[in-house]
Formats: C-alpha cells, structure tokens, sequence
C-alpha cells in the first residue's frame, strides 16, 4: 500500500506520522515544493520508526511527481492554512491555484488512486478536484467531517464528564465555521441519548463550541490546527487501506442525496478499499435539515468564486 501526501507542512507531516505509528502501509511520500523540505521530514521521521516500531518505509520528494507513481492513495494538504481572524473560505485565491497544479499531477502519474482532500476551503477544493480531474466520484473524498466529529466528542465528552470512549457522535454539513451540522439529537453516551444528562442550552452551547473549533485553535496557536487534522486523515486512509467499511462524515459529490446536487459537502459515507463506497442518508430533525440547507448554500456560494 503505497500512500503520497502533498504538503510536508504541520498537517501533512502530522498525517505521515500517525499512517506510520499506525504500520498498515509499506509506503509513504511526502511532497513538497519547498527545496529539501519534505526530504528533512521524512528523515526525521523514519528516524522515529526504531523508537516507535514502524516498518512503514517514509520518503521526502521536492516536486519530483516521478516519485509519487501508483499510489493507491494521495493526500492533499499543500497550501495555505488561516491566520487568527481569517475565516477558510478566504484562503480560496491562492489555494485553488494550488489545489489544481496538484491533483492534475498526482492522477497524471496514479490514474487509480484515491484522492483526499484536506486543504482548504475544504468542500471547495473537493468540487475543484471533480471538475478538474476524470477520476469517479467515489475516488474524491473531502477530509472535515471526521475531525469535526472528533472535536464534537471531546466537547461532549466535557460537558457529560464523560470519558471520550463512551461518547459518539457525527458532525456532518460543510466544513466551516457557519455551516458544520453537529448531530446533537444522534449523539449518544453509551448508547442513550445525551439529551437525557444535558439540558437544550448546554448542548447548544456544546454545537456552537464544536463549530468554532478550528477557529479556537488558530486563535491559540497563531496558525491552524494539525494533531487532530492529521489524526483524522490517518483514519480515513486506514479504512480505504484496510477495506474497514467504517463509516465517517466525508466531502462527497452529492447526486439528489439529502435533497442537495452540484456541490460536495459533508455527510456520512461507508469507507473501504473502493473508496466512498456507499453514502447513508440519516433521517434529520427539521431544525438539522433546515441548517444543512443553508450550509449548503454557503458551500455553493463560496464554490461561484471559483475559476472553472
Ligand atoms: N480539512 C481540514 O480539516 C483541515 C485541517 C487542518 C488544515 N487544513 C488545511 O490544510 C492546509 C495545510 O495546512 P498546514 O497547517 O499543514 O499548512 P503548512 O503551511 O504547515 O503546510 C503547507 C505546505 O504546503 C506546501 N505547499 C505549498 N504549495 C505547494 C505546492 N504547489 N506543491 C506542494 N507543496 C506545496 C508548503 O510548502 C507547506 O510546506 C491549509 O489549507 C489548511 O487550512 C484543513
Ligand atoms: O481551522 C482551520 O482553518 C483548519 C482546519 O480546517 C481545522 O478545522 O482545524
């Protein structure tokens, strides 16, 4: 299993780390256009495997797309993250640029693969990559659900005192700070309703909390976030990889699917080694279904600033 990931930066690198420690690929290259850059990762990582006992084999690349060929799966993180104060949708102008140089390369020498794709403005990027590249629609999976879900969780699981493991619940809708749908009547702490341990307010709050979630972090951190970014990605490419059939919030072009057509937006999928292999539609209260129709307006919105 051979896996590429473009953008050696802070979530990229992140990514490559956890496919790595997780040991289920026998490849994985980084990419990036920063002479050496990618390279001096990838030493640095494969310099852990020892210590963390790996056998994934991890090497670095300066925009040499040669070294990419027949990757099962690619992974798109090069571009530029926000800065406090920015909002996704505005990191469009130099990103799509991006985005589009990049996936004509990686399918140019991996006609099979799978893409994902991380950079944002995310569901953009993902119709983007649609437009510019043949690949199925089931090969273009957009990564922001799955780890809105997760910040989802550990909001839950805070409000609930609750440990993480005993806590589910799924984010779906677009990946920004308006339009994420966090599914608080699904949400459950060992399968009973968290609606039975929160009052309507705190689990409000714990929604609101959740959506601003990667706003928080750049706040925090001067730049956005990449642990749990790069967590989310390993996840996704470990269920293709392994063919696990689980299901995640991914970034899918939308055919009539909840109502929505011409935009990809998020909302569970069963991941294995086809890709999107299968897209569930879950009942949603009235409220849900309202806010996942304005997040996907929002979606299309931003996908008219686009240069097709
Ligand atoms: N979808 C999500 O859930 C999610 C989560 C976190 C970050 N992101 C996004 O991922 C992107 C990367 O974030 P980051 O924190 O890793 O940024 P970063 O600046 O740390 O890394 C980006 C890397 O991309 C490289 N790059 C730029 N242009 C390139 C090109 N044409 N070819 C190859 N490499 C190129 C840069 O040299 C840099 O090393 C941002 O757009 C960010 O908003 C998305
Ligand atoms: O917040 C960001 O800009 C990065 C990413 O989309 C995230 O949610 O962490």
């Amino acid at each position: 299993m051979k896996v590429t990931v473009v953008g050696a930066g802070a979530v990229g690198a992140s990514c490559a780390e956890y496919i790595a420690i997780k040991n289920f690929a026998s490849e994985v290259v980084l990419l990036d256009i920063k002479e050496g850059y990618a390279e001096g990762k990838a030493m640095d990582l494969m310099q852990t495997a020892s210590l963390n006992g790996f056998d994934t084999k991890i090497t670095g690349s300066t925009s040499d797309y040669s070294k990419t060929a027949n990757s099962d799966i690619c992974v798109i993180t090069s571009g530029i993250p926000r800065k406090p104060g920015m909002t996704r949708e505005e990191l469009i102008g130099i990103n799509a640029g991006i985005v589009k140089t990049v996936s004509a390369s990686l399918v140019e020498h991996s006609p099979n693969t799978i893409l994902i794709v991380v950079s944002n403005p995310m569901d953009t990027m993902t119709y983007l990559v649609h437009k510019i590249t043949d690949l199925p629609k089931h090969r273009i999976i957009g990564m922001g659900g799955a780890l809105d879900s997760a910040r989802f969780k550990y909001r839950l699981a805070e409000a609930l005192e609750a440990p993480i493991s005993d806590v589910d619940g799924m984010v779906i809708g677009g990946h920004s700070d308006k339009g994420m749908v966090p599914l608080t009547s699904h949400a459950t702490r060992n399968s009973i309703k968290v609606s039975e341990f929160l009052s309507e307010e705190r689990l409000n709050q714990v929604a609101a909390d959740t959506k601003v979630g990667g706003a928080t972090l750049t706040g925090l951190l001067g730049t956005s976030a990449w642990y749990a970014p790069g967590a989310a990605v390993s996840g996704l490419v470990q269920a293709i990889a392994c063919d696990q059939k689980k299901v995640y919030p991914c970034s899918t072009l939308l055919d009539g699917e909840y109502g929505l057509s011409d935009l990809c937006i998020g909302v569970p999928v069963v991941l294995g080694r086809n890709g999107i292999e299968r897209i569930v539609d879950v009942s949603l209260s009235d409220a849900e279904k309202e806010h996942m129709k304005a997040s996907a307006e929002g979606v299309k919105k931003t996908n008219g600033l686009l240069e097709l």
